[in-house]
């Protein structure tokens, strides 16, 4: 992939001159100047309706928009990832989630080799595996059938899986799925309380299978397991592993035909389409996690394909860079309007950030512009009654998407409409705001005094102006989820492109992990240290004296 430094093409240069044209614009001008605004920036794509006119965006600013992710190589990077290639430089590795979702069976070949015999072969795996715990043909060491899958991971291994099971609730079969990722003990201990071994299947789930969380976790387990069966013979009927480290998993004590390879060239927050999703498919059925790979598919060839200006995931990508770049916004809020997508943020947070959250560009140099933005979020209505606050009124742009489905999975009562209700007025609030002559005008039919009304009324404006996409769709399926979660994961690839950086590998995750491996020894002593700064030492003994 070519380096390009965004900060040295013509767009960029433009979008600057220009960026001091609008950042003075409202949007409610930009509204009233173009009937056709709304539907001109809106994009519908199968079950899925985009509106991003809520943006400080004219025609202008979309077109250079665009230009820059033509001058950065945004096309050039598309092809790449799609072609095998190695895009992932520091690790030297393709980067080919996109294959393990190929549901049209074309040949897709790393290093000269197709990887869709390799693929195919684990989804029958999958699907086989699944079945027969669905169905309860699989048993456990005293003869009873699952009834509770326990996915030990972290990271790529947890948070995708976790997100995509709570999201499907209403697919769900009659097993039961249960999340461990924290070296808290508690993490483990809680979710085993109420498990009973006889009927509880471990799935590791681990890239590397050397995490220290996850091998702490899965040993745990173990032991709790062995308690009660006692013969480790029984393991392979209650432990599974996903992983692409064979040896570590045989050392583990796995059998092999227990082990569903994936490769390393899934990114572990690349990874539920992969081996990595079998908790996904226990949960949902196999035939549902087939239709979270098809949605996520249909949004690749969309992506592939799609002109720029129809492209979901690169006008998304260019609107985060606008904000990113050029107004200084140093967060992006994902605000799901339904329950079942409450863990959707904090998937995108690893997504997003660890993806990157880089400061050196792809030449090995400083970057002297910024990069990824902090994701965060919750769903709504929560949100509302706890940070909305500050994206209304605060000092800092917070640039949404508010998510919401038109049918709900509960329709009961008007909750749903409620919900919506909500979801519309915040996104109409945010960007035409309350005047202070509205605001004077309602204290005055209130019958407050002149005096009152000159006391309160600063308070009480709403600048407005606050940029959101509103991102509606018919039902949260396992088609559409795929979909979306697909469109974001190559919305932050094409961000990654435009700041060239390399966005899937994540060395800054690495150095807590060392200086961890150097403490924890020194933890099992009650020797006093001094071998570190003298915030760390103190902070260690006193730890130990705590204890
Ligand atoms: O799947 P394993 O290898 O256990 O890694 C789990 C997680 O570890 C973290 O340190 C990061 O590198 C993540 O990208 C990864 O998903």
């Amino acid at each position: 992939m070519k380096t390009v430094n965004p900060t040295s093409t013509n767009a960029w240069k433009a979008l600057e001159a220009h960026y001091a044209e609008m950042k003075n614009v409202h949007m409610n001008e930009l509204f009233s100047a173009d009937a056709d605004r709304a539907e001109k920036f809106s994009l519908t794509f199968e079950d899925i309706f985009v509106d991003f006119s809520k943006n400080i965006i004219d025609e202008k600013t979309f077109q250079l928009l665009l230009d820059l992710a033509k001058e950065t190589g945004v096309a050039e990077g598309i092809k790449s990832m799609f072609a095998g290639e190695h895009i992932n430089q520091t690790e030297d590795r393709a980067v080919y989630h996109v294959a393990l979702r190929n549901q049209s069976n074309a040949p897709m070949s790393v290093d000269g080799e197709d990887v869709m015999t390799e693929v195919n072969h684990v989804k029958r795996q999958m699907k086989e595996f699944t079945n027969k715990v669905v169905s309860g043909e699989w048993k456990g060491y005293t003869g009873k059938a699952i009834t509770d899958v326990v996915n030990i991971g972290i990271g790529g291994s947890d948070l995708g899986p976790y997100m995509v099971t709570e999201a499907l609730k209403p697919y769900k079969t009659n097993i039961d799925i249960h999340f461990v990722s924290n070296v808290d003990g508690t993490h483990i201990s809680e979710t085993l309380k109420g498990l009973n071994p006889e009927t509880t299947l471990f799935i590791i789930a681990s890239k590397t299978f050397t995490t220290q969380e996850t091998m702490t976790n899965a040993n745990s387990a173990r032991e709790w397991f062995l308690n009660a069966a006692k013969s480790e013979n029984h393991i392979m009927m209650h432990f599974v592993a996903l992983s692409t480290n064979e040896e570590k998993v045989r050392e583990f004590g796995i059998a092999p035909e227990n082990m569903f390879r994936f490769w390393d060239w899934v990114g572990g927050r690349y990874s539920l389409w992969s081996a990595i999703g079998l908790s996904i498919a226990c949960s949902i059925g196999y035939d549902n996690y087939e239709e979270l790979l098809e949605g996520a598919h249909a949004m690749d060839n969309h992506f592939k394909s799609a002109e720029f200006g129809e492209n979901l995931p690169i006008i998304l990508a260019v609107l985060g860079v606008w904000y990113n770049n050029f107004f200084g916004a140093e967060s992006h809020a994902l605000l799901p309007y339904d329950q079942y997508m409450h863990r959707f943020a904090a998937y995108f947070q690893q997504g997003d950030m660890e993806s990157n959250g880089k400061c050196v560009d792809r030449a090995g140099n400083p970057v002297d512009y910024q990069t990824g933005p902090i994701i965060w979020g919750e769903p709504g209505t929560n949100g509302q009654h706890a940070f909305y606050q500050l994206i209304h009124q605060g000092t800092k742009l917070i640039p949404a998407d508010f998510i919401a489905p038109a049918v709900s999975q509960n329709p009961i009562g008007d909750h749903h409409p409620k919900l919506l209700s909500n979801f519309f007025a915040q996104t109409e609030a945010l960007m035409t705001g309350k005047s202070e002559e509205t605001v004077v005008a309602e204290f005055k039919a209130a019958g407050k005094s002149d005096e009152e009304i000159e006391k309160l009324k600063t308070f009480k404006v709403f600048e407005g102006n606050r940029p959101t996409n509103s991102i509606l769709f018919k039902k949260l399926t396992p088609f559409t989820l795929g979909a979306m979660i697909a469109m974001y994961e190559h919305k932050i690839f094409v961000q990654g492109v435009m700041w060239n950086i390399f966005s899937f590998d994540q060395w800054g995750v690495e150095l807590g992990k060392q200086l961890a491996n150097k403490i924890l020894p020194e933890l099992q002593n009650d020797d006093k240290v001094a071998s570190h700064d003298s915030s760390t030492n103190q902070l260690i003994n006193k730890y130990k004296e705590m204890r």
